[in-house]
This record gives structure tokens, sequence and C-alpha cells, in this order.
């Protein structure tokens, strides 16, 4: 963990592409596009699907979209791209749904009393879990943590801290466990991999490529994190990736 220091920015990409077989573990939010007030007032930049496409064949195909959003979420910003995608924090590989609920109905009945508190929280159901998006009611915060926590000890669930959000998933489940998956198969298996990601969701990711010989890109301000390089914001990796 690196705590006190700012981190480099990364080599450039082509000189590592030309002497490395790459893998890239992109996450979505903050890292591919900028962070917005609500999950649907995202942005994608002009040109950016088909521009990933084109890394990819360059990588034949040895790029996954990591993300929290459910995987069709992400299809609904980026139409079809042809990447690899993970989603819901490393509970959706690419498997289909599993939509049946998660929640007893006392967990139900409390999340309900916190939106009904709560008006402007935005609750975001995926497959394998549940968000809690407190960005819109800031103050809102230690009510969310508390309910999700109990919420998660009730169900066996983990409860993950993100930017503005507490999201409820299968304790199983992260972006480390994801990323080692892919690793040891086709095609990433012997690849370099490289993780970019701005949360601390995506610590995961850092920890489970260094673990494989590659590293983790920071997006965003410096802070304690695994990674071992960082880019300022979106508008870098897309520079940083020459996309
Ligand atoms: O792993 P990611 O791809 O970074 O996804 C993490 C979460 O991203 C979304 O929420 C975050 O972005 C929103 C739009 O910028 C923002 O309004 C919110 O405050 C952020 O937490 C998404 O809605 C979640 O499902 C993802 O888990």
């Amino acid at each position: 963990m690196h705590k006190g220091i700012d981190l480099p920015p990364p080599p450039p990409f082509a000189g590592l592409a030309a002497h490395h077989s790459l893998a890239l573990f992109l996450d979505f939010d903050g890292t591919l596009v900028e962070i917005a007030d609500t999950p649907d007032g995202i942005h994608v930049p002009d040109g950016m699907p088909e521009q990933l496409t084109a890394l990819n064949r360059a990588l034949d195909g040895r790029i996954a979209i990591v993300s929290g959003r459910a995987i069709a979420d992400i299809r609904t910003y980026l139409g079809p791209v042809g990447l690899l995608m993970v989603g819901s924090h490393g509970a959706e590989m690419c498997e289909a749904a599993d939509t049946s609920p998660i929640l007893s109905d006392a967990s139900r009945t409390a999340l309900a009393a916190l939106t009904a508190a709560w008006p402007q929280l935005l609750v975001e159901i995926k497959p394998h879990g549940i968000a809690v998006h407190y960005r819109q009611e800031p103050e809102a915060a230690p009510a969310v943590y508390t309910v999700m926590d109990e919420m998660a000890a009730r169900e066996g669930l983990a409860a993950r801290r993100g930017k503005m959000v507490v999201e409820l998933g299968p304790k199983s489940a992260n972006k480390g466990v994801a990323v080692a998956r892919l690793m040891a198969g086709p095609p990433f298996a012997g690849a370099m991999p490289i993780f970019i990601g701005d949360d601390t969701t995506d610590e995961d990711g850092f920890n489970a490529v260094t673990s494989a010989g590659g590293h983790g890109i920071l997006v965003g301000p410096p802070r304690p994190t695994a990674a071992h390089y960082r880019l300022a914001d979106p508008e870098m990796v897309h520079q940083w990736l020459i996309l």
C-alpha cells in the first residue's frame, strides 16, 4: 500500500505494449467516464466505444470492463463493443443474470423506511445486489451506512462503500476475484495485467494485477492505494490509452 507519496504517471502505453503482451482491466465510472450527479447522468465521450473496440482488437481481446454497474447497464452506454464485461463488482461475469430477490422482508421494510425518511436517495437494483446512492442527500450518509450495514449482516452479504454510495452484494465476489479468474484462462493468461480504476472497490483489482505481475493505475487525486501509478482523471486515461 502506497500511503504518503504521490505516484508517477504510468510509462507510455505504446512502449509497454511494444514490450509486453498486455491485458487491460478497465473500471467504468470515474475511469472511462466522469462522475456525474446521478448514475444515469454520465456522458460517454464521442467515439469512445469505437476506440475501445479497436484497442481490444489490437490486444487480441484482452480488454475487460470491470464495473460495479450491472452488465446490462454498461451495454446501454457502450453498445455492441464486443468487449468482455464483468459487472456488479465481479458478481456478474457474463453469466445469465440472477434476478432473484436478495432481500428478506425485514430488509425490504428497513430499506423502505430509509428511503421514506430521505426521499432524495437513489436505489439502484442490480442482478446480484442493490446500491443506495446519497449524492443528492449527503447528510443521509450516516443513516445509509447504518441501515446498509444492518441489512448486510442480516442477509449475509457484503456492504461496499463507494463514491456517495453503499452497495450490498455477495461476499464471495469482488473485482480482484474476477480479475484473478480471468487471468487464469485465455486470452488473458500469460499477459501482463493492468487495472485502471478510481474507487476504493478498485483496490481489489489493483492487488490482483500486482499479484499477477502487473500494475494498478489509480485515477483521481492521490490517496492510500495499492496502485503503482496515477492518472488525474478520465481524460488522462483516454490520452494514455490513445483513445
Ligand atoms: O465500478 P464502477 O464502474 O466505477 O461503478 C461504481 C458505481 O458507479 C455508479 O455510481 C457512481 O457513479 C455515478 C455516476 O457518475 C455517481 O452518481 C455515483 O455517486 C457513484 O457512486 C453506479 O451507479 C454504481 O452502480 C456502480 O457500482
